[in-house]
């Protein structure tokens, strides 16, 4: 894995590194964190400086809270703090802080008091970290509603108290950010599910670890760099067979368009030929938008192509599952979407066909097919992501795409990714047939699988970014929009990839 990639670590992961810097830590991890804090605000506050409210809770994010008072304190900055814990029970780390800002002629409120006349000039989160064990209620629920309800710059420290670090639920209610400063390392709850709903501007400080020298990251962050080696122009003397035959099959009646979507998507992907097959006695014989695809039987198409992608609107009769079993039973890289899933999840011969395969399988469900192929429901997918998905992809022996806000791919070996391109406009039907058609793409020009996964599913959401920021999009945005968007934005990769003799 490249050096640039960021690490992501689960809470477990965090408190396994502090375990092991902390002893000999110096100056102290919180020190160093709570610097790191004001000299954001600082950076904040630039350009309105006034009175900053840091509002502390009963643990060590507290005590970061409170060093980042002493901090502003002694650099003459007007600093409100509220803390209302227990004394007593604070770890000793945030309880020495405490003492330091009373040393330093701080004082604390107890109670959340009205702003000043001219506002915050900043509010920051101390309340809850990666320590928060249980939904949030009461006065501290209460104080977050309101801290929300300003208009001024918000600052998460280390974690939008209320979010899960593991899992981006919201346990209750949850802080609002504009910025969130995270120590050490990413968690997934920064990425996923809620997550990025809550963290607004993402700021990593690893507090001077050298994280590589302590733990093995379980999980990255998906950028390009990670199939930077796949980015290779075409030699000069090639021909359409060099780019490999797709075979996507789907396409039910009433359901045409999304293997027309996905067959569209993997030839602007750069596959050299693309069948597709719409399994409606109905459905037309060409498709005269765009021509180049060849539309053939089933039977041509499992016969033919190099790499497939079954599901898109295949539908669940018995014909659908009579084309499963024979894709399953072939040893080319498969892609499973949509009612394929849902197919595999029914059947427990389809099941055994898919652990036995040497071939790559790659799954693409959202929360509700994985749900099905888990034997659970969305929910319980969604309390888990990276969880879910890391199962998933070792009980079907596959490559796994959990889609969703920050998808998360696993890996059979157990590693998993974030990826965190793409938003909310792509929430729409077809957007997921795209996704399957540029995959195959990859994986018919004889991409290794995991490469092919990590760089369409990174693609995809790259395209519906690019086409926000031109204006197409984010709302009402089209899978047919983020499908031609996907070939450009994959060409400037390349050129980028080959850029300084690389
Ligand atoms: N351990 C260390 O040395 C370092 C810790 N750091 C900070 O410390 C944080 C983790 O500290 P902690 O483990 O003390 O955890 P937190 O400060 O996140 O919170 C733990 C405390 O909150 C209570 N609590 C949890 N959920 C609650 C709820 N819903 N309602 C009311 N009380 C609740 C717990 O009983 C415990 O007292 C990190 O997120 C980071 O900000 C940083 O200073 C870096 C170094
Ligand atoms: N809120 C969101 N943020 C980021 N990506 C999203 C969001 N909603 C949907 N997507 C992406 O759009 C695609 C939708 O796929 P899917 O649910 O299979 O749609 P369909 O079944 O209509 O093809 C997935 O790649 C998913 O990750
Ligand atoms: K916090």
């Amino acid at each position: 894995m490249s050096d640039s990639v960021q690490p992501v670590f689960t809470v477990a992961g965090i408190r396994g590194i502090e375990n092991r810097v902390m002893p000999s830590a110096d100056p102290p991890l919180m020190e160093r964190a709570g610097r790191a804090a004001a000299e954001e605000a600082f950076r904040l506050t630039m350009e309105r400086p006034g009175r900053v409210l840091i509002v502390c809770g009963p643990g060590n994010n507290g005590g970061d809270g409170l060093v980042m008072a002493r901090r502003l304190l002694q650099a003459k900055r007007e600093v409100t703090v509220v803390f209302d814990g227990d004394l007593a029970r604070l770890p000793a780390d945030a309880a020495a802080a405490y003492v330091a800002w009373r040393g330093a002629g701080g004082k604390v409120e107890t109670e959340l008091p009205p702003p000043p006349e001219e506002g915050w000039a900043l509010i920051a989160d101390a309340l809850f970290g990666i320590g928060l064990e249980r939904p949030l209620t009461g006065h501290y629920a209460a104080w977050i509603e309101s801290l929300n309800s300003f208009n001024v710059p918000r600052l998460a420290i280390d974690i939008p108290s209320g979010i899960d670090a593991d899992t981006g639920k919201v346990l209750g209610t949850a802080f609002r950010a504009t910025h969130t400063l995270t120590f050490i390392a990413l968690k997934p709850g920064l990425l996923t599910l809620d997550g990025p709903d809550h963290v607004g501007n993402l700021i990593v400080r690893t507090l001077d670890i050298d994280i590589a020298e302590h733990a093995r990251p379980p999980g990255h962050v998906i950028d390009t760099t990670l199939f930077r080696d796949q980015l290779k122009p075409r030699l000069n003397n090639s021909h359409k067979g060099d780019f490999g035959e797709v075979g996507v099959i789907g396409g039910a009646r009433g359901m045409n368009g999304a293997a027309l979507l996905a067959a569209r998507a993997a030839l602007k992907l750069g596959a050299g030929r693309v069948l597709v097959s719409l399994v409606d006695e109905r459905a037309p014989s060409v498709d005269l938008i765009q021509p180049e695809l060849m539309l053939r039987t089933p039977e041509q198409v499992l016969a033919q192509a190099n790499a497939l992608a079954v599901g898109p609107g295949l539908g669940l009769d018995e014909r659908a599952k009579a084309i499963l079993g024979e894709a399953l039973a072939l040893e080319r890289p498969l892609v499973l979407d949509a009612d394929a899933l849902t197919l595999l999840a029914q059947d427990d011969d389809f099941q055994r066909l898919c652990h036995d395969r040497s071939a790559p399988t790659l799954i693409t469900p959202h929360p509700g097919e994985a749900g099905r192929l888990l034997g659970t429901d969305p929910f319980a997918v969604q309390h888990d992501r990276v969880g879910a998905a890391v199962e998933l992809s070792q009980r079907y022996r596959s490559l796994v795409l959990l889609k969703g806000c920050g998808s998360v791919i696993a890996l059979p070996d157990q590693r998993w990714l974030i990826n965190t391109t793409g938003h909310p406009g792509m929430a729409s039907g077809g957007m997921g047939d795209v996704l399957s058609g540029l995959l195959v793409a990859l994986l018919a020009q004889r991409w290794p699988a995991e490469s092919a996964l990590l760089a369409a599913t990174h693609l995809h959401g790259a395209a519906a970014d690019r086409l926000a920021r031109e204006g197409v999009g984010p709302i009402g945005l089209t899978a047919g929009e983020v499908c031609e968007a996907s070939r450009g934005v994959f060409n400037g990769w390349i050129v980028q990839a080959n850029q300084n003799g690389h």
